[in-house]
């Protein structure tokens, strides 16, 4: 069992052949040797307790949104759109890792659909029914979007949109009036099927439609986003990473440190994943790079399969505390790229790409260097924890 790292080790300690490369051996101590060849993966007990992290589906009746108490602290997300927009192919895709193809089989929703995600942070996800009139005022709205973290509308790109625009411009005047704090993201969904040229002709025609019409209602700063967005590749995940951002307390302190880590050891993008969904909750600020972030995703699913092939249930993996510390992985691409990959917790991982050639000679520092960044992200959740605990308890 490795020494768990001590708070005295705090510092990142810089990478790279012009950088100053560190030799206090004091500060070595606790850490296990991690002498490796550029092809083996280290995978030692990665990720098998993903199947802890749980997503239960809950059946409410149609038109009671009780069942998840509104009052019971969990932010919630609302999927809303007319029918056939693709909700439940979005839920299904993201949560429950179904292959885009087989959405083609899925029925229409006819109640209300709730799924409780237990991840880094709990929280729920509320497929509506398309044809559902929650306006309608036998629904009690607070029911509805009282504690609601991000209502989620997906419009159907690949169909007549207009109808869409509308009901989510009522939608988003009577929320403006109760909640104003609600975040409004909207998915131009299904863009797989559209030419470059006509996908930014849409989005601009939604975005303008929708604009407009909240500034004549005197909402010039409503919170509302867009997203081009297809199951068929990671922009769904790409969006609901960013979607899930906003709900989370410490995200610039934890921006900060992935910068940190990221700009002293030379990683090119580095990734905060929440493993199960494979979206990032965090990462450095530099611009996101698809191409990045499909390699970090799939080097994901990689260890996982191969995780669940060959690992086992570790007592020590926990989603709070100290952490164990031999859970990493890297692989050496034929460019010499590394993609390196470090368990945080039970939920998320670090995963960055790193191009320096030099990168497998200092493997060392990176693992040491990410074990920094694991005790800072543990101090972080410990203090969200704390506050958490005390405002239940009070
Ligand atoms: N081309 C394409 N088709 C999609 C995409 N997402 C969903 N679909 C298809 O759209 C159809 C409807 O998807 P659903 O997820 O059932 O739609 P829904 O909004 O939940 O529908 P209701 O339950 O009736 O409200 C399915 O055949 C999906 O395969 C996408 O990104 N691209």
């Amino acid at each position: 069992m490795p020494t768990p790292l001590t708070r005295t080790r705090s510092r990142i300690i810089p990478l790279g052949p012009d950088r100053h490369v560190y030799t206090d051996s004091s500060l070595l101590h606790g850490i296990p040797p991690m002498y490796k060849t550029g092809a083996q993966l280290s995978l030692e007990n990665f990720v098998q307790g993903t199947s802890h992290t749980l997503i239960q589906p809950v059946q409410g009746k149609l038109g009671q949104a009780s069942g998840g108490s509104p009052h019971d602290g969990k932010p919630r997300l609302l999927l809303m759109g007319l029918r056939r927009s693709g909700k439940s192919s979005i839920a299904s895709v993201v949560f429950h890792k179904m292959p885009p193809n087989e959405t083609l089989f899925l029925e229409s929703t006819t109640r209300i659909q709730k799924d409780s995600v237990h991840s880094f942070m709990d929280f729920q996800v509320w497929d509506f029914p398309g044809q559902l009139e929650y306006l309608e005022p036998s629904f009690d709205l607070e029911d509805i979007f009282g504690s609601l973290g991000a209502l989620v509308w997906v419009i159907d790109a690949q169909d007549d949109y207009l109808d869409s625009v509308a009901r989510l411009n009522r939608t988003i005047l009577t929320v403006q009036q109760y909640y104003p704090n609600i975040n409004i993201e909207v998915f131009i969904h299904k863009v797989d099927g559209l030419s470059e040229e006509y996908r930014t002709d849409t989005f601009q025609d939604i975005v303008q439609r929708i604009s407009d019409e909240l500034s004549d209602a005197g909402y010039e700063n409503a919170p509302v986003h867009y997203y081009l967005t297809s199951i068929y590749d990671y922009s769904v995940f790409e969006a609901f990473s960013k979607v899930i951002q906003k709900l989370i307390p410490n995200l610039s302190t934890l921006e900060n440190l992935i910068n940190t880590l990221a700009n002293n050891c030379g990683f090119e993008k580095t990734y905060l994943f929440d493993v199960l969904s494979k979206i990032y909750i965090a990462s450095d600020t530099r611009p996101v790079d698809m191409a990045c972030y499909e390699m970090c995703s799939d080097y994901i699913d990689v260890i996982v399969d191969i995780s669940e092939l060959y690992s086992w249930d570790h007592p020590d993996r926990k989603p709070k505390g100290d952490q164990m510390q031999e859970a990493e992985s890297h692989v050496i691409l034929q460019d010499e790229t590394m993609i390196h990959l470090m368990e945080m917790n039970k939920y998320l991982c670090l995963v960055s790409v790193i191009p320096n050639p030099e990168a497998k000679e200092k493997k060392g520092l990176i693992d040491m260097n990410c074990r920094l960044f694991q005790d800072a992200l543990n101090e972080v959740f410990a203090r969200s924890w704390e506050e958490e605990e005390k405002d239940s308890s009070t």
